[in-house]
């Protein structure tokens, strides 16, 4: 049997911590493949994206386009309307048969799993692979995986409570700071994103989008 992941994310835009994520997933479980799936309007998103749902899937395609194991969604199999992960994981279900169903996120997204629509279907129907976040742990001091874990457990209490069991575990990984925010507030005082995203990314988004100043 097939081992996939999904990661799904906003990707607004990628950077290195979306690849570090997939890479450790990929290598830590042995997956044959991570799909890719940028959100065309991610449903629990109040303010709408800073760049538009085709430039930020051709920023994850230029991230990704070297990896054989790293999957892109392609655009026109991205649902249109809201973006819940159990159309997506129904979806590639029926495009990837006999395949066992990883997820991937980071343990800020995790922490709203017990409201997830559908939940019921989509929690079980996954292993859920949880990348440590150190943007949800301001409250830790001491050892940080123990942290992640305590927060996971908390997810998993919430869930049983309404009867739904999980299967789940924490990425071994150093936690990374580096978020989308970071990159468009960098962007918004120009101040360089070398390092932070895919050299491709930086230069595309320079190029197309008169980001500055990149020095
Ligand atoms: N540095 C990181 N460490 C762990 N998980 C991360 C990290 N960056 C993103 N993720 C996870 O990747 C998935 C997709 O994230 P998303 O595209 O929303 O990026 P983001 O950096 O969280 O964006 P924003 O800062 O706008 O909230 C989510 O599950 C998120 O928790
Ligand atoms: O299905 C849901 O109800 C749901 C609620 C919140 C988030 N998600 C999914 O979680 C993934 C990460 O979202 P985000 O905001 O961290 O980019 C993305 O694939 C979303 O579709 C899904």
């Amino acid at each position: 049997m097939r081992k996939v992941a999904i990661f799904g994310g906003t990707f607004d835009p990628v950077h290195w911590g979306h690849l570090l994520i997939a890479e450790t997933a990929l290598s830590e479980l042995a997956l044959d493949l991570v799909i890719w799936v940028p959100a065309r309007c991610p449903p629990h998103k109040l303010h709408s994206c800073w760049l538009d749902f085709d430039l930020r899937w051709q920023l994850v395609q230029l991230a990704t386009y070297d990896r054989p194991d790293f999957l892109l969604l392609p655009k026109e199999k991205q649902l249109i309307g809201s973006s819940y992960a159990i159309e997506t994981l129904e979806d590639l279900r029926s495009l990837y048969p006999n395949t066992h169903w990883y997820w991937i996120i980071g343990s800020d997204a995790f922490q709203t799993l017990p409201k997830w629509y559908r939940r019921q279907e989509i929690v079980p129907a996954c292993d859920w692979l949880v990348a440590p976040r150190p943007r949800c742990l301001t409250d830790f001091v001491g050892d940080r995986s123990a942290s992640v874990d305590f927060l996971c457990q908390q997810v998993v209490q919430q869930l049983n409570s309404q009867c739904i069991e999980i299967r789940w575990q924490v990425l071994q990984m150093p936690s990374v700071e580096v978020s989308s925010s970071l990159i468009r507030q960098y962007c918004r005082q120009s101040r360089s994103i070398r390092y932070l995203v895919p050299e491709a990314v930086r230069t595309y988004l320079e190029a197309e989008q008169g980001i500055r100043p990149i020095v």
